[in-house]
């Protein structure tokens, strides 16, 4: 019987997500995922990995819920599982607030997430007097140090492969694969030259604080405290089109100082680590099948890239819409028949 061969390019939580998912739902496929980096050097390990929705302005707010919502429930029935601490899977309980009432006091993903609140001026007065609105809800955290390898294993025990490589061009992929599934983050600017990827740089602190039990998040989203398993992820800096990697110390004291405005405990906490991602930026994320003439030939690939900062929180369900345009691609080429 002859396979299939898919190509996945990518190994951060998008390209992963996509590879279980298509290997997992058509055993006909030998998936190969094709990355530069795995786990832990990708953008996706140093997320706080908390599932919390951005909206995006183009793509329809039903296909947003159902991105969110096939990734809550994915991620709730691990959380629930003995799987749990080895995925790195945990509910998490908190506040988002704000300085100013937003205009949206209940956002699309309220019905979604648990036990969706708003705080009384009351509860705001005693938690949060610096602030005029504030929201309670319990959602998940998704710890990528560690469900990126709990998906590589999902991946190997449905048949799949991981070559470590960078790839320069499709090209290269245009003869050893039958569809290419491109996951390659802000690489996505180069390897497919999208002038509409930019890099959302992100600067936040691991930090050791065992007795901070809930997270605080400002609407602004730019200052956060994401308590974990091993850490507390506190943050951050949200700046477009800024490549720089390294630890800015400007911003370090920047952040620590709002953080320490929000819980004052942070300033007893140790610093375990400081790190910066690049988030992969644009306008709308790109989930779509194109066409590409390869060395003579016509080769489908599916795009799933362009998450910002979402992509922990929306990677499953945006894979399962990927595995849906693997299937048609597989359909128009009548490769079905080779089964
Ligand atoms: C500070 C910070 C905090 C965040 N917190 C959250 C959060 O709480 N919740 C949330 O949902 N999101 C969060 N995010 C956003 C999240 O990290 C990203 O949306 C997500 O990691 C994107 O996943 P990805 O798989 O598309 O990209 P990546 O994780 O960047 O993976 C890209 C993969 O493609 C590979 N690749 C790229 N180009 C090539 C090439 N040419 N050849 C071969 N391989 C290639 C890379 O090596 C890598 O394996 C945060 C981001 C930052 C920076
Ligand atoms: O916005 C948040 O709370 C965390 C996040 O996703 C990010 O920093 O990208």
């Amino acid at each position: 019987m002859t396979r299939v061969r898919v190509g996945v390019v990518g190994a951060g939580v998008v390209g992963l997500s996509t590879a279980v998912c298509i290997a997992e739902a058509l055993p006909f496929c030998s998936v190969t995922v094709l990355a530069e980096k795995f786990s832990p050097d990708t953008t996706s390990d140093g997320a706080a990995g908390i599932l919390f929705a951005n909206s995006f302005p183009d793509i329809p707010l039903e296909r947003q819920r159902r991105w969110f919502k096939d990734s809550l429930d994915h991620l709730l029935s691990i959380a629930q599982s003995e799987q749990a601490s080895e995925a790195g899977v945990l509910l998490t309980s908190g506040w988002q607030v704000f300085k100013e009432v937003p205009i949206e006091k209940k956002p699309f993903w309220s019905d979604l997430v648990i036990g969706f609140q708003l705080l009384t001026q009351d509860e705001l007065g005693q938690l949060f007097p610096d602030h005029k609105f504030g929201q309670a809800f319990t959602t998940v955290k998704c710890e990528c140090v560690p469900y990126l390898p709990w998906l590589e294993k999902r991946l190997r025990k449905a048949g799949g492969n991981m070559e470590q490589r960078k790839v320069r061009s499709l090209q290269e992929l245009s003869h050893s694969y039958d569809v290419i599934v491109n996951c390659s983050g802000l690489g996505s600017k180069t390897l497919v030259g999208d002038d509409g990827m930019y890099p959302i740089r992100g600067q936040v602190l691991k930090m050791e604080a065992p007795w901070l039990k809930n997270f605080i998040r400002d609407g602004d989203g730019k200052t956060y405290i994401y308590p974990g398993i091993h850490s507390a992820t506190v943050g951050g800096t949200r700046q477009e089109e800024d490549w720089r990697l390294e630890v800015d110390e400007g911003d370090r004291e920047d952040m620590l100082a709002r953080c320490i405005r929000l819980e004052p405990s942070l300033c007893k906490a140790k610093v375990l680590r400081e790190w910066v991602g690049l988030r992969p930026g644009r306008k709308n994320p790109r989930v779509e099948r194109d066409l590409v003439q390869l060395q003579g030939r016509q080769v489908p690939v599916v795009h799933n890239y362009g998450h910002g900062g979402s992509g922990v929180g929306i990677a499953w369900g945006t894979s399962m819409d990927a595995l849906g345009l693997v299937k048609q691609c597989l359909h128009d080429m009548h490769l079905q028949a080779k089964l």
